[in-house]
């Protein structure tokens, strides 16, 4: 059997209507329709192909990169793409660019922490791309630790301006997106200082270059930082390096939201808390929880594709060996990533929807939701990032050999993929504040404050902490309200336990940092119950489709059974379950791979990915996999010469030698 005809045979055993499995996946009908015509649009567009992409130098990438930028540009408006349509362009396009900072942060900043007079002056002029601009925070001494960044921000009130000044090396900007070689502007966070007094970091609208000839503006040192991890992959991007030099910008050029700097240089809070300066970070961490999904999605479908065209041993009688996604072995590798990618896919939907809900509420002065918006974003960013970028490594081990080939798509995937782990905070910096944000809604428990959203599982802290399992057969861990129960549970007794060990500190600080790998587990804990919820949530709703909520179902069990087989230690020694009730639901596991099994290929077809968005010779739709891995290989550059160039140089000599001593 051919692999095209592996996989078709594959897609007869489907037991559910994919076509409706893709809404699901894409969210809504017309959010199906417009990612699919946006991703054929890129696909069918020769200006957007990525053959050959990491073969490229770093100065041929980039040029190649601000090509298709403009391109895409040029299409957008051509089309009259909306705000949507052009985010799904970027998103098929594949491949990062200024153009993210620039609509991911930098417009967000200015709507979250400019006044409304600043977002009608900056705004149109970003919106038509008049500007470029960028978000400079992170520095060469400081990028955690916001509040130890050393850029200065001195207000003079002869002149009615601030003064932009690096005091140190370790105050370099360092890292921001685009701001290497394209951006024109940049947020600019800084301490503010007026009147000989701190302020705090607050961000700065700041032009870097000329909007004329692109030379940076006196004052300004702007560069690029440097060759990242792997071939293509992130080096499309510009990341700079930024130094000021006594650089003065008018006063209303202070993004004002949260406290405004008078003509006199006094410094007037408004009424949004201070937190609101960090809400740029709040939204793009909410984005990338949803793109965790579509990155372990494409990971996936090339390993599932492949592990059912691939076969090793196990012939009988001449017959055909067994495709590899048969071994067990294979399948509990795989297919909880595979429920993963739908886990993601859901809980960042719900994340969306929760971000909404905060900033409608924010316009309302209504700040309450916030620190739950702040400790859901993070958490859920470190969560997702840190098992997707695990999860691509691990597709690339399934499929062995082959995965380790850059016409796997996969290295160049992981490579890009990976440093979502530290950008935008890094992971661990992340969890330690979701564990603020618990230790102190256990502390509050005694005084009657009900937690809400998320935490309010911690309101029922008594009954999670007394409660036992009602697991006697491997069919009750299909029950939702039996799985809510053990991950609450879990999580609540972490909790409760992590507080009782702080709370034996004098100083509350020693003992966070003393304890923080415990609170670490913890937030884990936590953020995957939350995961688990939105998932059994949504299988509560009304989904259309024959068979689909079947397979929802199994994929969600899978999920959290999975996550329990993985994390027993701590199921185990909080005395939420038993190892017999344990064992149960590792029986149960296996039996849902069995019913995945079948499906498997069309849950990854659900995905709707064209073949160029995947990139990938082993994730191929049509599963032929093996005479374009083999056409694949005469197209690398060495395979250009039969002899290779260096033959004559240092092959020849050296056999010619070894000759002579032979003779000799
Ligand atoms: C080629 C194609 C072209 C196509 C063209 C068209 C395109 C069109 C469409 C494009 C769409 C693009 C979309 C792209 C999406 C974007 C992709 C972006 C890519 C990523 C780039 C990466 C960018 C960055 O990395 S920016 C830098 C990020 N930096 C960090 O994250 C730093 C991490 N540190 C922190 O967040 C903080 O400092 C923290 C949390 C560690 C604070 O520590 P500390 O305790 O010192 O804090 P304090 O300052 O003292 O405050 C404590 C107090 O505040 C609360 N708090 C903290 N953070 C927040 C927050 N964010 N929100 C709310 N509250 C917060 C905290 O809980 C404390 O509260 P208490 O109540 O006092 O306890
Ligand atoms: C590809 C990429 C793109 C980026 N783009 C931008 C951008 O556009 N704009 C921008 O401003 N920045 C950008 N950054 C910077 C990024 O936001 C920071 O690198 C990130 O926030 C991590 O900060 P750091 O580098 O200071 O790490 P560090 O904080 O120095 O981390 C080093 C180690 O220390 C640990 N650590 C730090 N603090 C603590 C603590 N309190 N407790 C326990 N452990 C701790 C961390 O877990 C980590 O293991 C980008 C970074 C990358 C890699």
């Amino acid at each position: 059997m051919k692999g095209v005809d592996h996989l078709a045979h594959e897609r007869n055993k489907t037991e559910f209507d994919v076509d409706a499995m893709k809404i699901v996946w894409a969210g809504s009908r017309h959010a199906f329709e417009l990612s699919d015509r946006m991703a054929r649009l890129v696909a069918s567009d020769p200006a957007f192909q990525k053959d050959g992409r990491i073969r490229l130098g770093r100065k041929e990438l980039f040029k190649n990169t601000l090509r298709k930028a403009a391109h895409a540009w040029k299409r957008i408006l051509e089309l009259h793409l909306t705000e949507e349509e052009a985010g799904w362009l970027r998103n098929f396009v594949d491949e990062p660019s200024f153009t993210d900072l620039h609509w991911g942060m930098f417009v967000p900043a200015i709507k979250g922490q400019g006044t409304d007079e600043q977002q009608q002056k900056w705004l149109p002029l970003a919106y038509k791309m008049q500007i470029i601009g960028s978000y400079a925070q992170t520095e060469l001494g400081h990028g955690s630790n916001v509040q130890g960044l050393e850029t200065t921000a001195t207000f003079d009130p002869e002149t009615d301006e601030f003064v932009i000044h690096s005091p140190t090396l370790t105050s370099s900007k360092w890292w921001p997106g685009g701001l290497g070689k394209v951006s024109t502007h940049a947020i600019v966070y800084a301490r503010l200082i007026t009147n000989g007094q701190e302020h705090g970091v607050h961000g700065f609208i700041v032009q870097l270059r000329s909007l004329d000839d692109h030379m940076p503006i006196p004052g300004i040192t702007i560069g690029d930082i440097g060759m990242k991890f792997g071939n293509g992959a992130y080096n499309t991007m510009d990341n700079g390096v930024l130094t000021f030099d006594h650089i003065r910008i008018p006063r209303n050029q202070m993004l004002m939201r949260v406290l405004q700097v008078t003509r006199e240089g006094k410094c007037v809070k408004s009424n949004v808390p201070r937190q609101l300066i960090y809400g740029t970070m709040v939204f793009v961490r909410q984005t990338i929880v949803a793109d965790a999904s579509t990155a372990l999605a494409r990971a996936v479908c090339i390993a599932t594709r492949y592990s059912a065209v691939r076969r090793q041993f196990g012939s009988q009688d001449g017959g055909m060996e067994t495709q590899v996604i048969d071994y067990k072995t294979q399948q509990s590798r795989l297919f909880p990533l595979l429920a993963s990618a739908y886990a993601f896919r859901f809980v960042g939907e719900w994340l969306k929807w929760l971000y909404t809900d905060v900033t409608q509420r924010l316009q309302a002065n209504d700040f309450s939701i916030l620190p739950e918006a702040h400790a859901c974003t993070a958490g859920l960013k470190s969560l997702t990032t840190t098992a997707t970028a695990d999860a691509i490594e691990e597709c690339r081990k399934l499929c062995g050999g082959h995965g380790y080939l850059c016409a796997s798509g996969l290295p160049e995937l992981f490579a890009v993929y990976v440093p979502a782990c530290t950008y935008e905070g890094d992971n661990v910096v992340l969890l330690l504040q979701v564990a603020r944000f618990l230790m102190k809604t256990v502390s509050q428990l005694g005084s009657g404050k009900k937690p809400v959203g998320t935490t309010a599982y911690l309101g029922r802290v008594q009954d999670l902490l007394q409660c036992c399992c009602d697991v006697q057969t491997a069919e009750d861990w299909l029950k939702p309200s039996v799985v809510l129960e053990a991950f609450e549970a879990r999580s609540a007794r972490m909790c409760v336990a992590r507080a009782q060990n702080l709370s034996k500190f004098e100083n509350p600080e020693d003992g966070f940092a003393e304890l923080s790998a415990d609170l670490v587990e913890a937030s884990v804990a936590h953020c995957q119950l939350i995961v688990v919820s939105k998932f059994i949530d949504k299988l509560q709703q009304d989904i259309p489709g024959k068979g689909v909520n079947r397979q929802l179902q199994n994929l969600c069990y899978i999920y959290a059974l999975n996550l329990l087989h993985k994390y027993l230690g701590d199921f185990l020694s909080t005395g939420c379950i038993t190892p017999k009730q344990a064992s149960l639901a590792n029986d149960q596991l296996r039996s849902l791979y069995s019913q995945i099994r079948p499906n498997a290929i069309a849950l990854v077809d659900a995905f709707n990915y064209t073949d160029h968005y995947l990139g990938s010779v082993l994730g191929r739709y049509d599963g032929n996999v093996y005479p374009k891995l083999y056409e694949e290989a005469w197209k690398d550059p060495l395979n250009d010469s039969v002899v290779p160039d260096g033959y004559h140089e240092y092959i020849h000599p050296m056999l010619k030698q070894q000759l002579r001593n032979a003779r000799l």
